[in-house]
């Protein structure tokens, strides 16, 4: 379950940087070379599989858009819902958003109110147990503001997920839930 060093290099090596984009000064860490990589997509997913197996989720929530990938595939592979969390605008039925900030603008997310069942729950009245899972946290303004979301529509968020983590901005303060994440950068 635990990943081995020559794991962790296999996916980190996959991650391409890419200097001043979206604007000068950010490093944007590049996943589309770790998804065209068929062993270090796989040995993410295996690990992730071997992970999440025990936690009993109800629901992978992914946000937009990078979350919906790995989510879809994880979601597939647990034999789970998946649930995107989009930017606004784009879901057709009745939403419940929230505004947040990040490394580089402003934003807003949204989620459908019955994603997770009525009220969240299940036809037996349970809290869904919701894995939300992302790319990258940076500032953690994007996964906090998905994690009120979650919560909003009564739903519960056992673990935000991140193949990626930029420690040095800290984003895991003060979130919500627990954080897992693959891979750490500081
Ligand atoms: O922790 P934060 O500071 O909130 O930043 C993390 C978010 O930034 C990136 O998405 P981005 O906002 O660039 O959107 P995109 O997926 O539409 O490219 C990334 O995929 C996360 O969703
Ligand atoms: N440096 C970065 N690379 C990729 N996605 C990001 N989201 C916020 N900061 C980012």
């Amino acid at each position: 379950m635990t990943l081995t060093p020559e794991d962790k290099t296999i996916i980190l090596d996959s991650i391409r940087d890419i200097p001043d984009f979206p604007k000068p000064g950010i490093v944007f860490k590049d996943i589309t070379t770790l998804l065209n990589n068929p062993r270090a997509l796989s040995t993410l997913m295996n690990h992730l599989t071997e992970r999440y197996l025990g936690y009993d989720l109800d629901y992978i929530a992914g946000i937009d858009a990078r979350g919906f990938i790995f989510g879809s595939i994880l979601a597939d592979r647990l034999g789970v819902g998946f649930v995107p969390v989009r930017k606004k605008g784009k879901l057709p039925y009745t939403t419940v958003a929230e505004k947040y900030s990040l490394e580089y603008g402003f934003d807003e997310v949204e989620i459908h109110i019955d994603a997770f069942g009525e009220n969240g729950c299940s036809l037996e009245g349970e809290k869904s147990k919701v894995l939300l899972i992302d790319d990258l946290i940076a500032t953690g303004g994007t996964a906090k503001a998905a994690a009120n979301l979650i919560d909003k529509v009564g739903a519960h968020c056992v673990e935000a997920c991140f193949i990626m983590e930029l420690g040095f901005l800290k984003g895991r303060e003060g979130f919500s839930a627990p954080v897992y994440s693959v891979l750490e950068i500081d």
